[in-house]
Formats: C-alpha cells, sequence, structure tokens
C-alpha cells in the first residue's frame, strides 16, 4: 500500500489525545476499504455484539488476532473457529501512526500491536461512551477511519459526562490516544451519512479500524 502522508499536521485535543487529519491518501484508503471487505468476510463476519445489559451494539464489528466482544478477548469467534491472524502491515501502520502523531520514535514496538477491530456504521449506528480497557497493555490506541464523517467524542478518565472534546473525523484520519489519554472515555455519537467522497472507496456508511496492543499471549 501507499505511504501514510507524513506531511499532515497533528492537533493535540488532551494530552496523550492527537488527530491527524487527512493522514491516509486516497489510494491508501481505497486500499483499506478493500482490505476491510475481505476482513468482513472472515471467521464470523461483521456482528452486532449484544451487552451483558441485554442491549445490542448498533455497529457491525469484525475482529483480527484476537476477537473482542463485551468485554473481553478470546482467540475463537463464536461458532466460526479461530479468528482471523493480525495483518502485519497493520502493525506497521499503527506504528507509524504514533510517530507521526506524537512526533517522536513511538515508546512501542511494532511488535506489540496485535489485535484490529473493524467496525461498520451504517447511518443510525452510534457507539456510546467507553474506555477501552479489556488490553493489559499501556501503548497508545490507533484509530482510522474511512467513509463517512463522524462525530468522535473524546472526554476523560473518570466519567462518562464532561469535559469532552467533539472532533469530526473524516475519512482518512488518524487519531491515536495513549499515556494519560489512554483510557479516556470515548464514543462515536452519530455520523454524517452521505459525507464521504466515494473516491475512498466506501459509497455509504462509515467504517473504523481500531488497532490495539493487548499485551496477552
Ligand atoms: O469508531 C470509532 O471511531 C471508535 C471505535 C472505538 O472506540 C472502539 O472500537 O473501541
Ligand atoms: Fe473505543
Amino acid at each position: 500500500m501507499s505511504e501514510p502522508l507524513f506531511g499532515a499536521r497533528p492537533v493535540t485535543i488532551a494530552p496523550g489525545a492527537v488527530h491527524v487529519p487527512g493522514w491516509l491518501d486516497l489510494d491508501s484508503q481505497r486500499d483499506l476499504v478493500r482490505r476491510c471487505r475481505e476482513w468482513a468476510r472472515g471467521p464470523g463476519g461483521m456482528r452486532r455484539h449484544r451487552t451483558p445489559r441485554g442491549g445490542t451494539m448498533s455497529v457491525r464489528m469484525a475482529a483480527l488476532g484476537w476477537y473482542w466482544r463485551p468485554y473481553r478477548y478470546t482467540r475463537e469467534v463464536p461458532e466460526a473457529g479461530p479468528v482471523a491472524p493480525f495483518p502485519e502491515h497493520l502493525g506497521a501502520l499503527a506504528h507509524a501512526g504514533v510517530r507521526d502523531a506524537y512526533g517522536t520514535n513511538p515508546p512501542t514496538d511494532t511488535a506489540d500491536y496485535d489485535v484490529a477491530l473493524i467496525n461498520f456504521y451504517d447511518a443510525e449506528a452510534r457507539m456510546g461512551m467507553h474506555q477501552d480497557r479489556e488490553e493489559l497493555a499501556d501503548v497508545p490506541v490507533v484509530s482510522l477511519s474511512l467513509g463517512d464523517t463522524c462525530v468522535f467524542r473524546f472526554g476523560n478518565t473518570e466519567t462518562r459526562g464532561r469535559p469532552y472534546t467533539d472532533v469530526e473525523l473524516r475519512s482518512g484520519d488518524l487519531f491515536v490516544f495513549g499515556g494519560p489519554a489512554r483510557r479516556a472515555y470515548h464514543g462515536v455519537p452519530r455520523t454524517r451519512p452521505g459525507s464521504a467522497d466515494p473516491a475512498c472507496g466506501l459509497t455509504s456508511g462509515r467504517l473504523n479500524i481500531t488497532i490495539r496492543a493487548t499485551g496477552m499471549s
């Protein structure tokens, strides 16, 4: 795949949380959309998970490397067998994302990254405020956006409520949260249906690729 746009300007949203608009060029976006379509056909497909309280998530998810569902990781996809492997190039992309967001050599290794979630949002889908906290490792989370723009709400480590900052994530944007922001609550209160440039390869909905290090073996 082609190189990310290393010239894109990082914007610090909170200490440790950095937004890099336009990080991926259109070729890279199209390439990732194509890969997401393949991953979506993997073991178990794209699933809407049930939550322990009896709800169903509106986002459809697939996983690579480790299977995630509320709220734990396993190596098996229920009723579908072993989870698909974590692609090396997503680890390299995450590593490059951390470097470009923080402007330093990442404190972490490419090899730390071992799980990616592929999230698909249709026009109605959203994601409630939550922490990414099933991981044992304190490695920054790297998030890539494709397709429709969304409102990404980035909050604090104490509560689901204010203070938070709403950021528009567009196709090709990178968002990294680590260090003091690693356990901050965040969510997607809405997407903006029809906002994507069809040249990104996705004509409807939003894809998010979230790359993390579980710290598990
Ligand atoms: O879709 C997004 O941008 C956020 C996804 C997310 O927070 C997650 O998968 O844990
Ligand atoms: Fe999250």
